[in-house]
């Protein structure tokens, strides 16, 4: 069975003493890591705040880019290096933000998913089409392409832990979700995609996360389906009593 994982992604949101306070205020309230993953993904400058606030709980603390290299002259970037001393365990790579506004392409995601895993960071790969690529029924073809792309090159070992997270643009930030039918389909395409690139065993391994307009009121059919295994948040993750009917959610889902 695979562990549902449940990730917040704040974006560019809150100061810094609101990021605290956040994790201080459902410290205690998230269940423990081995019923369900519980990730905050915040800029870069709240993780040393919150790394100590989290540690010793069980929420998990994450990233939302880095850079591939370990350090040089590379002004304004964060890298992996930089994460793993601050105890991060996860880190948001490709997100379609990030690939719409910051020049990230399948080459640059797929060398800062290596690179996550050669500092103890786990990646969240996010993938996933625009509105016009869905009308045009470009869909599954454009999502594998990207999935295999940033996928390229590991261990089976590797990916077995790296989490996919199927985000459809359009669904972003505009309220309106994929129906859960049509967020499995992608997500067990993408599976298929893994089978045939690794094996089923590790296919049968790798989690593949919805997002895009998730929300308390749509968590519980959506990590009701197949292939989903859990969610990256964006707006409903910013505010603590959400965020958490959210983990509960992933904690009583099988
Ligand atoms: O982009 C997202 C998470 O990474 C989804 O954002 P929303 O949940 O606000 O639609």
């Amino acid at each position: 069975m695979r562990k549902p994982i449940i990730a917040g992604n704040w974006k560019m949101n809150k100061l810094v003493a609101e990021g605290a306070r956040f994790v201080v205020d459902i410290r205690e309230k998230v269940p423990p890591n081995e019923e369900v993953d519980t990730v905050v993904c915040a800029p870069f400058v709240h993780i040393p705040f919150i790394s100590e606030a989290a540690r010793a709980y069980h929420v998990k603390i994450g990233a939302q880019n880095m850079h591939y290299e370990e350090s040089g002259a590379f002004t304004g970037e964060v890298s992996p290096t930089m994460l793993e001393d601050l105890l991060v365990d996860y880190v948001i790579i490709g997100h379609s933000e990030r690939r719409q506004y910051f020049n990230e392409t399948d080459e640059t995601v797929n060398k800062k998913t290596k690179a996550a895993f050669e500092h103890n960071l786990l990646p969240i790969v996010c993938v996933g089409e625009s509105l016009e690529q869905r009308e045009n029924n470009e869909t599954v073809d454009f999502v594998s392409g990207q999935v295999k792309k940033a996928l390229d090159g590991l261990s089976d070992e590797q990916a077995k832990q790296v989490v996919i997270a199927y985000e459809p643009i359009w669904a972003i930030g505009t309220g309106k979700t994929a129906t859960s039918e049509e967020a499995n389909e992608v997500c067990k395409h993408i599976r298929e995609v893994v089978k045939e690139a690794y094996s089923e065993d590790v296919s049968e391994a790798v989690r593949i996360q919805y997002g895009g307009s998730v929300k308390p009121e749509n968590i519980e059919e959506l990590l009701g389906m197949s292939d989903i295994d859990g969610a990256l948040v964006g707006g409903a993750s910013l505010k603590e009593d959400a965020f958490l009917k959210l983990v509960e959610a992933g904690q009583h889902v099988r």
